[in-house]
């Protein structure tokens, strides 16, 4: 029976611990009133392309396009499998997702947790928390496939990865950036690039910027280079509110980030078409981790809480409030002397909402 509370949700678990902790993120969907989820399972991934050398058929995009919303865990094997050509996965199913589905703003929170240690010391962070968000341009930048190879595996090989900046995909996505900086109580959005040595795509970057801004008077404007704010991110991650970059940057800013502040096990993600005219995607920061894949042991906060977000998306903000103070909770009682299983950590977090 379909209702308001009810979300048509596409699940591809995916590689790795994919499986392992999207089952977890749907156990606690499951257990959060009062939405209640249809699910459609999608075997995407090195399983299924391996055995058919199918990644992702055009049939399925279509289908999937059908949903609400979109649950991933995690795609690729281990880095230089010899069964999987570079990029099959990454490129042939995750970018195509996202690219496909115009999932323009790839939104990544960061924040610290009451009862979680971090690796920075006190004096860092001053005391103060750390919360901010990257907004990350998910369609274009390097990531697009733009580029290739000359002689190949020769000496005079020559290999090019073209990054695509367009004024309307940078335009829409430092928009976004901008509106979420207008929300939030500082109002402070850094533009984090490589302007003095990228000139031509730092250029669009930095012009639009300083255009949009216009139209947010109250938020104020910062501009960092990429390798100085990993400094900054180290030292003093507090001074960020909102940051705006490019896919590649903003993949690996947020490595960090997520670092900084417990772990890559916490760290949510969502792969937002604002325009809602398709639906968005929702997935840990990590990826498959084969080095503990099967092993029962990988955290699947990332995917609860990227649930979280998901839920957010969909307008159901009560119950994803619910789901995070239930993370919360879970967090705060954690005894990091104690290692818990992927389902342990599940469980306990779904009990508090039942
Ligand atoms: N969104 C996606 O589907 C992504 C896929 N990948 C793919 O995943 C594969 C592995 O990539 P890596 O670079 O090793 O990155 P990774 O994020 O999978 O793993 C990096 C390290 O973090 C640990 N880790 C990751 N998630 C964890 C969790 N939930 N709990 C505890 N520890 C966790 C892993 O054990 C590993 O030591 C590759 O095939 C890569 O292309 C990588 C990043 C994102
Ligand atoms: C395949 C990559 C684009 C995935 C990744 O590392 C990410 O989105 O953070
Ligand atoms: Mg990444």
């Amino acid at each position: 029976m379909s209702s308001e509370n009810s979300i048509r949700l596409a699940v591809v678990p995916g590689d790795g611990i994919g499986p392992e902790v999207t089952a977890e993120a749907l156990k606690v969907l499951e257990a959060v009133a009062p939405v209640t989820v249809e699910q459609t399972r999608y075997d995407l991934g090195a399983e299924r392309y391996l055995a058919t050398g199918e990644v992702l058929p055009d049939s399925v995009l279509e289908e999937i396009r059908g949903h609400d919303a979109i649950l991933l865990g995690a795609v690729g094997g281990k880095p230089g499998d010899p069964n999987l050509p570079p990029g099959i996965l990454e490129r042939g199913l995750l970018l195509r997702l996202r690219f496909e589905l115009d999932h323009y703003v790839n939104l990544r929170p960061s924040r610290t947790y009451p009862g979680v240690t971090t690796p920075l010391a006190d004096h860092v962070t001053g005391g103060r928390e750390i919360d901010f968000v990257v907004v990350r341009e998910g369609t274009e930048g390097p990531y697009t496939g733009n580029g290739g190879a000359l002689r190949v595996g020769t000496p005079a090989e020559i290999a090019t990865e073209v990054s695509v900046n367009t004024a309307y995909g940078v335009e829409r996505v430092v928009r976004d950036a901008f509106g979420r900086a207008q929300r939030r109580e500082r109002k402070l959005l850094t533009l984090v690039h490589k302007t003095n040595v990228l000139v031509n795509a730092g250029a669009v970057w930095w012009r639009l910027t300083q255009q949009v801004a216009q139209e947010f008077p109250e938020v104020t404007v910062d501009y960092m280079h990429v390798d100085a704010a990993m400094i900054f991110l180290a030292t003093d991650p507090t001074r960020f509110d909102v940051i705006v970059t490019d896919n590649l940057f903003g993949d690996i800013v947020t490595d960090l980030a997520a670092a900084i502040t417990g772990g890559i096990g916490l760290a949510a993600s969502g792969n937002v078409n604002p325009d809602r005219t398709s639906p968005s995607m929702f997935e840990p920061v990590h990826g498959s981790a084969p080095d503990i894949a099967g092993q029962g042991v990988a955290d699947p906060t990332a995917a609860i809480l990227s649930a979280g977000l998901l839920l957010d998306h969909l307008g159901h903000a009560d119950a994803a409030a619910a789901l995070e103070a239930a993370v919360l909770a879970d967090l705060a009682e954690r005894d990091p002397a104690t290692k818990r299983s992927t389902t342990a950590v599940g469980d306990a977090v779904a009990a508090r909402l039942a």
